[in-house]
């Protein structure tokens, strides 16, 4: 893995804004209701203040994100930035301008006050311009920035997402453990999520998204080359997106499962839907993408479940916290070693510098853990000896994580303490065990550190196994 292409400097050069964005916009687009009860169009919000995700929302029925952002947050959303998925209505608008919030940015297809009804039947009502103006009206009276949330990625982006997300160790467990599939999944489950995405978040057809510009005060944009490239560059972040989402694909009998023996009633223990879970998961995997150490990047994200369901269209889920390995915070690109396992020499390596996703995210929390609460912490990677007791003695109550490294004893990091964690539940992404109970009755040996193994080929020949890529 080649992760420095993008993700270092993050801070500090030109490349800083095209990671930022291909990081927030993806993460905004699928925030979105954990509880699945409603069929309407959401809106996703992310809040950073100072650098630090402090807030993942949704819109509920009754609410817009930016009414739940205001309930959630009050005044600390002064100097706050705000990441929309769509352009915030006045409503919303005006409290968070009040509350002094620094920038707006937002996703430039259909507004929070649906435009997109008017823009095939202008008959229906004039609500939604005489929104859009009071918006420009607050826009342009206010403090605070408000822009586009949109820049081309930088080059090679797409590709490199795509062949890391071909890697991603779910994608390579199905792939060895179903050698005889003919067809390609992968590239099924990208095309999938790439119509999924295309319909939450473009304007299929090209006049009605230059009217909706138009009447939210993009005209500028409706010329070409101007609203081509828009276009374009949406639909590349639609693409990069979607290609992240299948690496935790919905395929088959795999999924998020607890292969152990014990089973439980208690609520702490028990396992969240799988369409949830995936979707956490898929928001470390972007996470991932921000990592400092050159070969292995790693996300983790934190969301805990309130004893009564709140008023933010995630339902009862609320977001914890968040974080991907990376030197000490505030350290330039040569303060540190950068060298892994393979370095002889011990005192130039990494690993007594780099500060773990898992430890970032409980780290830099924005709320506490409690011990009345099923709070859970999704990591790309399995969590090492170094993390296993943090996350435990944080308090938190099941991990959702990779376990291709479960019992591996490296030189300088080991994964030894992961399958012999008590106390903390651990879904790993495993054939359904009750699917996998007949492999096992005829492969005893299918078991490992608690968790199950896949029926694998030999490593050759998996190295040799091609996920072609689909072209989109
Ligand atoms: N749950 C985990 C596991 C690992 N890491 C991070 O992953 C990297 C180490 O990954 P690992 O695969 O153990 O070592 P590498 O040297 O990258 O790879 P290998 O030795 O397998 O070639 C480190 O940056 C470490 O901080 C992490 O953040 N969270």
């Amino acid at each position: 893995m080649h992760f420095i292409v993008y993700t270092n400097y993050k801070f500090k050069t030109s490349v800083v804004d095209g990671v930022e964005i291909f990081f927030t916009v993806p993460m905004f687009m699928i925030v979105k209701d954990l509880s699945y009860t409603v069929e309407v169009k959401k809106s996703g919000l992310v809040v950073v203040k100072n650098m630090k995700i402090v807030g993942l929302h949704c819109s509920s029925t009754d609410l817009h994100a930016g009414q739940i952002a205001l309930i959630k947050h009050g005044s600390r959303l002064k100097n706050c930035d705000l990441y929309f998925s769509r352009k915030p209505c006045s409503t919303c608008l005006k409290m968070i301008v009040n509350a002094g919030v620094n920038r707006i940015s937002y996703w430039p297809a259909d507004p929070e006050i649906s435009l997109q009804n008017e823009a095939s039947n202008p008959m229906t009502t004039d609500d939604a311009k005489l929104d859009a103006k009071a918006v420009e009206r607050l826009k342009s009276n206010s403090r605070a920035r408000v822009c586009v949330l949109l820049q081309p990625l930088v080059c090679y982006m797409v590709q490199f997402v795509e062949e890391t997300s071909t890697k991603f160790d779910f994608i390579q467990k199905i792939a060895k453990s179903q050698p005889d599939l003919n067809t390609d999944f992968y590239t099924v489950c990208r095309q999938e999520r790439i119509k999924e995405y295309e319909s939450l978040f473009l304007i299929s057809s090209e006049e009605m998204h230059k009217q909706i510009l138009m009447t939210i005060g993009l005209e500028n944009l409706c010329e070409n080359p101007y609203f081509s490239n828009l276009r374009q560059n949406m639909k590349d972040l639609v693409l990069v997106l979607a290609t992240v989402a299948a690496s935790v694909p919905v395929f088959g009998c795999f999924g998020f499962y607890n292969s152990e023996s014990r089973r439980t009633n208690e609520t702490d223990h028990q396992d969240l839907p799988q369409e949830i879970a995936r979707h956490c998961m898929i928001q470390a995997r972007l996470l991932e993408y921000r990592t400092e150490d050159h070969k292995t990047g790693v996300g983790a994200i934190i969301w805990a479940e309130e004893k009564s369901r709140s008023c933010d269209g995630t339902g009862a889920m609320c977001f914890v916290g968040c974080g991907y390995n990376a030197f000490p915070a505030g350290s330039e690109y040569a303060d540190f070693p950068h060298m892994d396992d393979k370095q002889k020499d011990r005192e130039i390596r990494k690993f007594r510098y780099i500060i773990h996703a898992e430890q970032n995210a409980l780290t830099f929390r924005c709320r506490e853990i409690k011990p009345d609460e099923r709070s859970m912490i999704f990591v790309t990677k399995c969590p090492c000896d170094e993390c296993v007791p943090l996350i435990k003695g944080a308090g938190i109550k099941q991990i959702y994580a990779g376990d291709v490294d479960a019992g591996k004893k490296k030189a300088d990091i080991s994964y030894m303490k992961f399958g012999e964690l008590e106390g903390v539940s651990k879904f790993t992404w495993q054939l359904n065990p009750l699917h996998a109970n007949a492999l096992e009755f005829r492969d005893p040996t299918a078991r490992e550190n608690g968790v199950q193994k896949t029926k694998s080929l030999d490593d050759q020949q998996h190295q040799s196994k091609k996920l072609c890529l689909g072209h989109y």
